[in-house]
């Protein structure tokens, strides 16, 4: 089987050669400008050494100093790091940030480290990457299983490190160490605005509309609180461990602190269950895969990759998906999707919320003066709502294009003009 790399650059091409994107550019964009690989030392709390192996991938610089989160999960290897970093590249084009692309991660298993051994791994992760980082450079950010709380002890280290203080060198930090007001809910909060603006395209209420949300973690817990605030009926929500559904809609808080307060294991995450909420009257616990076939109007997959493949893609019912996770539909359900008509909302928008306050973070970082919540909040929907309309219009405009190509399209056409503004020879042989 292809690894997600691989399939992440097919879709790239076969996207890029529909919209007329120069091969040049194309094989350009297929491979990481640079990977850094690390090997962890950290004390572990019973004074063994323990070593973990930690990437960051430069996808691209083209547009800016690259971006990406940092993921600590024990899926973590080296094709799913370039994977990303590519999304990331597309993702940052399309919003239109002047940033290129990166992702990192280390291969642990979070839940099982201690408070000061999950310190100690991140602060050895920025002591590694202390060169390949820096707010003109690389700038991190959260991702799966690492949070603010993290992301403040790596600026930390990376000021011990260079003996001077630089807030912009990470985003989504805790406010009160240089983070942005509304970094901690702004993937869930611009998936939020996009399922708004499909709506009202659409003409539907939002209590007539019923939602599924495949994990429960930054993305998906805010996107539920978002979308039950503003009257959606969140029918089902899941988690690594099971799920729990109710037809009249679930008490999303109520899910949430549930799942809180049966996190007396692991401390630094959420990670009690939502399915701890199984004995509230008429909830009924489900399993991942029961959600991803639910009869509902909305399903979001919003935790890992290749979530709906070939071997799932028959059982969704959904009439939109919208992809809060990177990369959780595989390219041969994407088409079966296609064809069945069942509309999709790509992950390089619909979770492009993050980048985008993690941007205004890196800009506030940069001028030394932070804006209100109000400010971030109205900034994040405009600029969706700017690449949510070119891409609606492209789609509308072409006979037979999905949304994600249409997405693909705006980006690489995006990126091609500044390869061709640079004039990097490498790139145009012709003096094009
Ligand atoms: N945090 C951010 O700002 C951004 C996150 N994303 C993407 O959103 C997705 C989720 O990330 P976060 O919410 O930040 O992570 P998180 O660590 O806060 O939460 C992950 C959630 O996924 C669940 N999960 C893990 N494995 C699962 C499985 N096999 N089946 C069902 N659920 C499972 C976990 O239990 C947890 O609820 C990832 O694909 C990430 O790359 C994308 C853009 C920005
Ligand atoms: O906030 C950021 O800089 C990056 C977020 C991220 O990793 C993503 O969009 O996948």
């Amino acid at each position: 089987m292809n690894t997600i790399f691989e399939q992440a650059v097919a879709r790239l091409l076969a996207m890029g050669q529909l919209a007329g994107v120069a091969d040049s550019v194309l094989a350009g964009l297929s491979r990481p400008k640079a990977m850094m690989y690390a090997s962890l030392p950290v004390r572990m709390d019973d004074g063994a050494t323990q070593y973990f192996d930690a990437y960051r991938c430069h996808y691209s610089q083209m547009l800016g100093p690259s971006k990406g989160g940092i993921r600590f999960h024990p899926g973590v290897d080296d094709a799913e790091m370039r994977a990303l970093g590519l999304w990331m590249t597309i993702k940052c084009a399309l919003v239109n940030l002047p940033f290129g692309g990166a992702k990192g991660g280390v291969v642990v298993d979070p839940k099982s480290l201690s408070r000061m051994e999950l310190e100690r791994l991140s602060r050895a992760y920025m002591r590694a990457m202390a060169d390949f980082v820096g707010p003109d450079l690389d700038i991190p950010a959260p991702d799966v299983y690492t949070n603010e709380r993290i992301m403040g002890w790596m600026r930390d280290e990376y000021e011990v490190i260079k003996g001077a203080k630089f807030p912009a060198v990470i985003t989504g930090k805790p406010v009160n160490l240089g983070g942005s007001e509304g970094r901690f809910e702004a993937t869930g909060r611009g998936a939020f605005y996009c399922i708004e603006f499909l709506r009202v395209k659409e003409g539907k209420l939002p209590e007539d509309l019923r939602i599924a949300i495949q994990g429960f973690g930054n993305a998906g817990y805010h996107l539920a609180r978002l979308l039950a605030e503003a009257g959606y009926k969140v029918v089902a929500v899941s988690d690594s461990q099971g799920g729990i559904y109710c037809a009249q809609g679930l008490d999303v808080q109520l899910v949430h602190e549930r799942k809180i307060a049966t996190n007396q294991l692991h401390p630094n995450y959420p990670e009690g269950s939502v399915s701890s909420c199984e004995n509230c009257d008429s909830y009924q616990s489900i399993s991942n895969e029961d959600l991803l076939a639910m009869e509902v109007d909305i399903l979001v997959p919003a935790a890992l990759e290749n979530a709906i493949t070939k071997h799932n893609v028959e059982a969704v019912r959904a009439k939109w998906v919208v992809e809060v996770a990177n990369g959780p539909i595989s390219l041969d359900a994407d088409q079966a999707l296609f064809e069945r008509g069942i509309v999709v909302i790509p992950d390089v928008l619909a979770n492009a919320g993050g980048v985008i306050v993690s941007y205004f973070e890196w800009v506030q970082n940069r001028a030394g003066y932070p804006w209100s919540l109000l400010d971030v909040q109205s900034r994040l929907k405009e600029k969706l709502e700017a690449a949510f309309e070119e891409m609606w219009q492209f789609q509308h405009q072409k006979e037979g294009v999905s949304f994600r190509q249409a997405a693909y399209a705006k980006a690489l056409l995006h990126l091609q003009e500044v390869f061709k503004m640079k004039g990097t020879k490498e790139y145009f042989a012709n003096g094009e």
